[in-house]
């Protein structure tokens, strides 16, 4: 196995971002790990400057790799921290990437042996999207459904901790990509993964691009019926840029019933129609509450408003969520409600979203669409 400090003495031959000053005195390598004859390599740059930063990539990929005793290398480009901070103090999933204006048609082929890709998106965070992504993909896979997930939530990857999966991907016997975690039948990818917590703070346009196409086309995914997407959360350029750089199927909108939350999500549906992509259906998550002592039920948000909304846009109402406190829990502790309480309500409540959504995918409408086009007024 080589180590940290011949992979270093490789790397001295790539000039980094400021094009001279050999990468490992240039300050911008954030991280470098190694498993097994693995290695992956964090480069932090400034993100405006990310395309411009692509054959430094490269090049670093191919100096590690060409180290005796290393299999193979992952180099990733992520954003300098000092520019997090100084980006402002907004979420930072709602930094457009001013400029980086999606284009139509580009990276739509098709990922060999995944027959549907499906996205799972809300008009903003914190709606419980990842949540819903990870037990509608277990239950999509105790239909009987050969199922994937890829983390796309760059900004905050959830994966990880839903599926309680912690190891760093193997690479696959031909070197050329990156084998999925498994968990609950489910094969998952995630940026969490491959770059240190916190280390993947900002992403912008080129580097989403790029980081996005690496996660969804250098991966074994092998035969998948579908493969679920969660998306960042909020509907900025980012998220037009990968509702488009993925050939989707069709979308799922997650909403809390809130009025406010409603808002966010016919933004989100507004989205998906923008860049054509059929809409699947709406869930509604948090939509009442079931007492944990007396199972009483108590509709804290007025629920039922997501379904209403549905109907009103003409989408179809896949299902409702309760808000209760064992998602939550089961959730952080990486054990998906859907499998680790199989014959819950909870679990029903999803089983019956997966059913919806199979169906749906097994008509075949959605996938027989043309690649999303972009059109902007
Ligand atoms: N139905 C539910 N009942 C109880 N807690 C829930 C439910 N759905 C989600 N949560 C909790 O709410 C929090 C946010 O959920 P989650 O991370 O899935 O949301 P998100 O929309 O993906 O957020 P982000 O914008 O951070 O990606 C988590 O702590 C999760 O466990």
């Amino acid at each position: 196995m080589a180590s940290r400090d011949e992979v270093m003495a490789a790397l001295a031959k790539v000039p980094g971002p400021d094009g001279k000053t050999p990468l490992p005195d240039s300050g911008a390598i954030s991280g470098l790990t190694f498993r097994d004859s693995k290695a992956f390599l964090a480069i932090a740059i400034d993100p405006d400057r990310a395309r411009a930063m692509e054959p430094m990539r490269a090049a670093a990929e191919a100096a590690i790799k060409a180290v005796p005793g290393v299999s193979s290398a992952v180099v990733t480009l992520t954003a300098e921290q000092a520019r997090a901070v100084a980006g402002g103090g907004g979420h930072a999933h709602d930094h457009a990437p001013a400029g980086h204006a999606p284009r139509a048609g580009r990276g739509m082929q098709p990922i060999p042996g995944v027959k549907r890709i499906i996205a799972v998106a809300s008009g903003k965070g914190g709606v419980g999207k990842s949540t819903v992504a990870c037990n509608l993909a277990v239950a999509l896979a105790r239909l009987g459904l050969a199922v994937g997930v890829l983390d796309a939530d760059l900004f905050g990857p959830s994966m990880p901790k839903l599926f309680g999966l912690s190891a760093r991907p193997e690479v696959s016997p031909d070197g050329q990509k990156l084998v999925p975690l498994e968990a609950y039948g489910v094969k998952v990818m995630s940026i969490g993964f491959l770059v240190d917590e916190g280390a993947a703070v900002v992403w912008r346009g080129p580097m989403v691009m790029s980081a996005l196409t690496q996660l969804l086309r250098e991966v074994a995914w092998g035969d998948l019926d579908v493969l679920v997407v969660d998306m960042p959360p909020g509907t900025g350029d980012t998220q037009l840029t990968m509702a488009q750089a993925v050939p989707l199927s069709g979308a799922v909108i997650v909403s809390t019933p809130q009025d406010l939350a409603l808002i966010d999500a016919r933004r989100g549906i507004a989205m998906f129609k923008q860049v054509q992509v059929p809409l699947i259906g709406v869930v509604e998550n948090m939509s009442y509450f079931l007492c944990p002592h007396c199972g009483a039920r108590t509709d804290v948000f007025s629920h039922g408003g997501a379904r209403r909304e549905a109907e009103t846009l003409g989408v179809p109402f896949l299902g409702e969520v309760p808000l209760d406190i064992a998602i939550r829990t089961n959730s952080d502790e990486g054990r998906p409600i859907v499998a680790t309480l199989a014959d819950s309500a909870h679990a029903g409540a999803f089983l019956e979203i997966a059913r919806r959504v199979a169906e749906t995918l097994q008509t075949g409408a959605p996938g027989a669409r043309p690649a999303p086009r972009i059109r902007f007024s």
